[in-house]
């Protein structure tokens, strides 16, 4: 058997142009465009490249992008400054930190920060704890990508076997309350969760999320499943997931690709999210299914 190659690069283009015509109306009504700030801090050259990205995409969905660029030695109170004037610019609807942050400068306490409602990367505590007890806010571009990927893929949710393999605060755990709010039975599983192959061969649907190339094998899937990967591992062979994307293949129902997977909608997701903190702040009605 071969899997259904599921096509994130198609789907983010997709959920871009839907964003792309509602700022169209937000702007016809409000005369607001909405603004999305990236802030980067350091040299580091993967980070650079996905803020140009994020920069490019923001600017083709009809919205505003600043871009702020420091040097790697930037002190932290310098950090705090500058977040909470992006926090009192009524211009700014998004703020991205982008991570890693050198080691001199206390990531949580930068993220922690940034004003909620502005928090399109869904990273601050008060976002994580709205998505745990099912409030609006923001959830995390990857996991929100993941959840969109698998609606798309499969269609209601509810009742499917579902693991996650990973349980880090930006992917892991917030991927697993998603899928929870979409009434599958969530397993979590990590570095020590005993016989892991085992575990997966239960789940009908699969994030990986755990950053070891090519872990995930064939026949540790259940025939069928539908297979979400995050990973994101540059290797000798070039960019590769955390799945064996080739040996998965034979086995699962449906898989993404890496590239051309989930990164593509990490990035289509955050767009969505600064449209709709524009909208949340001008009381314009955003459609539910964006
Ligand atoms: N505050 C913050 N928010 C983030 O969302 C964030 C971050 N920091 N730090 C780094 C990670 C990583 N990340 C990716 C986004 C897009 C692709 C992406 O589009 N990848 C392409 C390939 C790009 C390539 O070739 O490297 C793909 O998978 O097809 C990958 C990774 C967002 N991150």
């Amino acid at each position: 058997m071969s899997a259904r190659r599921i096509d994130g690069k198609a789907a983010a283009l997709a959920l871009r142009q839907q964003v792309a015509a509602e700022v169209a109306r937000f702007q016809g009504t409000t005369g607001r465009v909405p603004g999305l700030v990236t802030v980067l801090v350091g040299e580091d050259p993967a980070s650079a490249v996905y803020v140009r990205s994020k920069g490019r995409a923001t600017v083709e969905a009809g919205m505003q992008s600043f871009e702020h660029k420091l040097p790697a030695d930037t002190s932290e109170a310098d950090l705090l400054a500058l977040v909470e004037r992006l926090n009192a610019d009524p211009t700014i609807d998004g703020i991205l930190v982008q991570l890693p942050l050198p080691s001199h400068i206390d990531a949580n306490k930068v993220l922690t920060r940034i004003d909620p409602d502005k928090d399109v990367d869904g990273f601050h505590p008060v976002n994580a704890g709205r998505l745990a007890i099912g409030l609006p806010g923001f959830v995390a571009c990857t996991p929100l990508g993941c959840l969109k990927l698998l609606r798309a893929e499969l269609g209601d949710l509810s009742g499917k076997d579902a693991v996650v393999i990973g349980r880090s605060n930006i992917v892991g755990k917030p991927m697993a309350l998603l899928l929870l709010g979409d009434s599958c039975t969530v397993t979590i599983a990590h570095s020590r969760t005993r016989d892991l192959p085992a575990v997966v061969r239960r789940a009908d649907i699969v994030v990986a999320a755990v950053g070891r190339p090519n872990m995930v094998k064939g026949d540790w899937l259940k025939p069928g499943a539908t297979v979400i990967d995050v990973g994101i591992n540059r290797t000798d062979d070039g960019l590769v997931g955390d799945v064996d994307f080739a040996d998965a293949s034979t086995v699962a129902g449906a898989i993404t690709p890496v590239p051309g997977g989930v990164g593509p909608m990490t990035i289509a997701c955050l767009i969505r999210n600064t449209f709709v903190s524009a909208a949340r702040r001008e009381g314009f009605t955003v459609n539910p299914q964006l």
